[in-house]
């Protein structure tokens, strides 16, 4: 496997009121093609500061963010726009939809904004179907985004962020806003597209879903204090087994 994300000596720090706040220090970590990774660590520790930085939607202070070969922070704006749109997902909690358009618009609209032209409107428009089906949205495709429920709505954000079929998805506690059942169906299409060969990195405080994860990174004071590797989850192993590891594990990191 070859590393899509590599990233060496991340620092980011915020000035608010000329005190520094030092978020990242010297963060160091590596991604594989198809990996599926989660990020762990208190509140305040700089999870969501992390996922940021490394998907180009915040500048870094010092460090280097490399992805496949191109180093993020010595790209001009706009082709970092073109790499988020068209080499990355993104899924949060607070889900940015447009209003007033309806589901399947929203879905679609990053693949009108490509410029890459890689697709006809008749391939996008037939995607964006299959994708509709498969997430179990379909039914919903002509409402409006506040015609929906939360579960739906979440899984749309997902369409969305697979329809310029992007090698990785990053997502700040996809299941944040779900209650239990929305949130098994959001973990069970992570990952499903993570077999199917996208990358995930996601933040999450839920063990659960971290525990359906490849890796676990767990953060603290803006450093990776240490990581566990549980292997890719199946659908056909004990998932309590997964989460007591993990449990242990967070046991001892103090969590
Ligand atoms: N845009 C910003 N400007 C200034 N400070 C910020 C900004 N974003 C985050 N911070 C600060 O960075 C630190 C880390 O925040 P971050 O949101 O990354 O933590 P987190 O681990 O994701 O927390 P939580 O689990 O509570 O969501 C906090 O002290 C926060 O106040």
């Amino acid at each position: 496997m070859s590393e899509m994300l590599k990233v060496k000596n991340l620092c980011k720090t915020y000035i608010i009121n000329k005190r520094q706040n030092n978020v990242l220090r010297n963060v160091n970590f590596e991604i594989e093609q198809g990996e599926m990774v989660a990020i762990m660590g208190p509140s305040g520790s700089g999870k969501t500061t992390l996922l940021y930085t490394v998907s180009g939607m915040d500048t870094i202070t010092a460090g280097n963010v490399d992805f496949f070969g191109k180093e993020l922070s010595e790209l001009s704006d706009g082709d970092v726009s073109n790499v988020r749109l068209n080499e990355m997902g993104f899924v949060f909690q607070q889900m940015y939809m447009l209003k007033n358009l309806t589901i399947y618009d929203n879905i679609i609209l990053p693949a009108y904004q490509s410029k890459e032209g890689k697709y006809t409107r008749k391939e996008i428009n037939d995607y964006a179907v299959e994708l509709m089906h498969k997430l179990a949205i379909s039914e919903v495709a002509d409402n409006d985004i506040n015609e929906v429920s939360g579960g739906q709505l979440q899984r749309a954000c997902i369409c969305r962020s697979l329809i310029n079929r992007p090698r990785i998805i990053f997502a700040d506690e996809p299941t944040g806003a779900l209650n239990q059942q929305s949130s098994k169906e959001v973990m069970k299409i992570l990952n499903q597209i993570n077999e199917e060969g996208t990358s995930v990195m996601l933040v999450t405080h839920d063990k659960k879903v971290a525990a359906k994860c490849e890796r676990i990174l767990y953060i603290e004071d803006g450093n990776i204090r240490d990581e566990i590797n549980l292997g890719k989850y199946t659908e056909s192993e004990d998932r309590r087994e997964r989460e007591k590891k993990l449990s242990n594990w967070l046991m001892e990191l103090g969590w």
